[in-house]
């Protein structure tokens, strides 16, 4: 080759690079011109504050999910930027009065986004699950007189002696655990114990013990290792990253977990699955279904046609169960058809309605009963302990106070105040439910939120961390004090009081607030009562400077100030009172 077609190559081979380069250059002031107009395209969001790259595209907080970081990120983005954050393209986070009454508010026309429909079972919607106002109402009707207050804490209806019962179970696993050990120093662990606690309270609640009823409190039955393993799937910490999948990638999700033969094989060889099968919640799913079927199975047993249930099983009668089936047999006679209305439901819908309320009452009672004794076991918080103590022990047979067991009554254990201080302290620093609710307006008309106007379509939310940790309303906000709830006893004024009973919301408010909020009060309150009237606590060694670790949806929650965290573990002592009190 000679020396002019060496050079004339080069030429071209440098044009054909320069070309190359030139068009990537395009192509790079193409796609920013593309995202700078999808960013400023909506004028009204491009008004709100936030950081760049949260509002040019949604995986930037989906980085901080992926974390586990998302929650504590809302909330350094308020501390930042003010009430109003633009999060994301179209998702807004907020946290002021003025957003909680305007986005949670009674008749508000928000709506629970697509996030929540993770949480449908067997394919169906729940109370959870429903968005359109319409739907959710006439199924919060059906269920609504069953959770009430007169109910859970009457003394002949299911709750309290259920409850009570299981009360009677705790305290016998801590004496057997107790002598058992030769080891003194060993200690109990409660974060697992306390979720065997709320899932044979749920269970028994919702379906009564003949069809449903877990007995994984007691360590004698024949069910109990099956009961306890129920839960397995629950804690295992891979749950986190299956959220994140669900929530980010959901038709891809689905498809990974749908494949069966050959493809099944290969997307397990490959590892592909966020989380090994069983997937979260499909044990408790499984036995949610059975407790249906065999229910269902159980009124057709005599007689081709479906019977109402029958008077002597009080116990199936009373339950959530019996009592749903009831509505909907009566609703269906009052209409004279099977499953023509949305109010109407088949056996799928009430075993999906129930299978998610069993879901929602696990977790959130047994953290929030483990953070409470975590809480007042630590040293720096032992006065707090000691006043619970006097208040229970002051509690009187006399008085009607304790029951036939020599255990609080519902009743007494729901008014004593220093215990539901300790309670809603609880519940503000270590909310079970921290994270974002995320709420939608779907109706062409936007929405005017603390003076931001937003477009339809936008998600909106807030976060219970971020308002529990609002310092221009809880004073040292990071502080476990129970008595800033008591009016007179903090430094807090009166005001200060009514504006903190507003700034709480664990448990949500308005029309999707927490159903099962009476029922989850009545089980901490016995618990903690009886617990307290026999045993002092303290933290084991394994628990020195260390936060037990929840889970909710991609994050580990715990107490932020401390230097360590047990997942999923908490170790305590309890050490009966009359020891303390011959040792002093
Ligand atoms: C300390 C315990 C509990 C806490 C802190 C809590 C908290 C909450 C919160 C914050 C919500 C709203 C979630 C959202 O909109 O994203 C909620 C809803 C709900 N909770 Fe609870 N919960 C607790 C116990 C229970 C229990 C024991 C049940 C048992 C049935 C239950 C059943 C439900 C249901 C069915 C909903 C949906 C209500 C609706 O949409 O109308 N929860 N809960």
């Amino acid at each position: 080759m000679d020396s002019n077609r060496i050079l004339t190559h080069a030429a071209q081979a440098i044009a054909s690079c320069n070309n190359a380069i030139t068009a990537l250059a395009f192509a790079i002031i193409a796609f920013i011109l593309y995202y700078t107009y999808e960013f400023r395209k909506n004028s009204d969001l491009h008004k709100i504050p936030g950081p760049y790259l949260f509002a040019l595209t949604k995986w930037r907080l989906a980085l901080e999910d992926w974390r586990g970081t998302r929650t504590m990120c809302l909330r350094n983005l308020h501390e930042q930027y003010g009430p109003a954050v633009r999060v994301g393209p179209t998702e807004v986070s907020f946290a002021s009065q003025d957003a909680l009454r305007t986005i949670y508010g009674a008749g508000s026309g928000f709506e629970r986004t697509s996030f929540y429909r993770m949480f449908d079972v067997y394919g169906r919607q729940n109370l959870f699950t429903f968005g359109p106002a319409r739907q959710h109402a006439e199924r919060k009707k059906a269920l609504a007189h069953a959770y009430s207050k007169t109910t859970v804490l009457h003394p002949e209806a299911t709750a309290t002696p259920l409850i009570q019962k299981n009360v009677r179970s705790y305290l016998a696993l801590i004496e057997s655990q107790r002598n058992d050990d030769n080891d003194k120093t060993r200690g109990h662990e409660i974060f697992h114990s306390l979720h065997w606690f709320s899932l044979d309270s749920i269970t028994g609640f919702l379906y009564g013990d003949r069809f449903g009823g877990t007995h994984a409190l007691q360590q004698s039955h024949h069910s109990c290792d099956q009961d306890r393993r129920l839960l397995d799937d629950i804690l295992d910490p891979a749950r986190r990253r299956l959220s994140w999948f669900a929530v980010h990638l959901p038709k891809y999700t689905r498809w990974l977990y749908t494949r069966t033969g050959l493809l099944e094989k290969v997307v397990q060889i490959l590892r592909l699955l966020p989380m090994d099968k069983p997937s979260t919640y499909t044990a408790i799913r499984a036995h949610a279904l059975k407790s249906w079927y065999s229910f269902e199975e159980s009124l057709t047993t005599d007689s081709t046609e479906i019977q109402p249930i029958s008077e002597r099983d009080l116990s199936t009668s009373q339950s959530i169960m019996g009592r749903l089936y009831q509505h909907n047999l009566s609703s269906q006679i009052k209409t004279g058809s099977l499953r023509t209305s949305s109010c109407l439901m088949d056996g799928l819908d009430m075993a999906s309605e129930l299978a998610d309320h069993l879901l929602a009452g696990i977790d959130t009672t047994s953290d929030a009963i483990m953070f409470a004794i975590w809480a007042l076991s630590r040293p720096e918080q032992a006065h707090y302990q000691a006043r619970l103590l006097d208040e229970v022990a002051a509690m009187s047979d006399a008085n009607g106070e304790i029951d036939q067991h020599g255990n609080p009554t519902a009743d007494a254990s729901d008014k004593l105040p220093f215990l539901a201080a300790v309670i809603k302290e609880t519940l503000r620093l270590y909310a079970p439910l921290p994270a974002t609710e995320p709420r939608m307006r779907t109706s062409s008309k936007g929405a005017l939120i603390d003076g931001w106007r937003i477009p339809a379509e936008t998600v909106v939310g807030m976060d219970p961390y971020t308002m529990h940790r609002n310092p221009e309303i809880f004073r040292e906000p990071l502080v476990f004090r129970p008595d800033r709830w008591l009016a007179g006893q903090g430094s807090e004024t009166d005001d200060e009081h009514a504006t903190m009973r507003r700034w709480f919301w664990a448990f949500s408010s308005g029309g999707r607030m927490c159903i099962g909020m009476h029922l989850a009060m009545a089980e901490m309150t016995m618990l903690l009562a009886a617990i307290y009237r026999k045993y002092t606590t303290r933290l084991h060694f394994k628990q020195q400077n260390a936060s037990p670790g929840i889970t909710s949806r991609f994050e580990v929650f715990c107490d932020e100030t401390m230097p360590n965290i047990t997942e999923h573990e908490c170790w305590v002592h309890f050490d009966p009172i009359e020891n303390v009190n011959k040792a002093a």
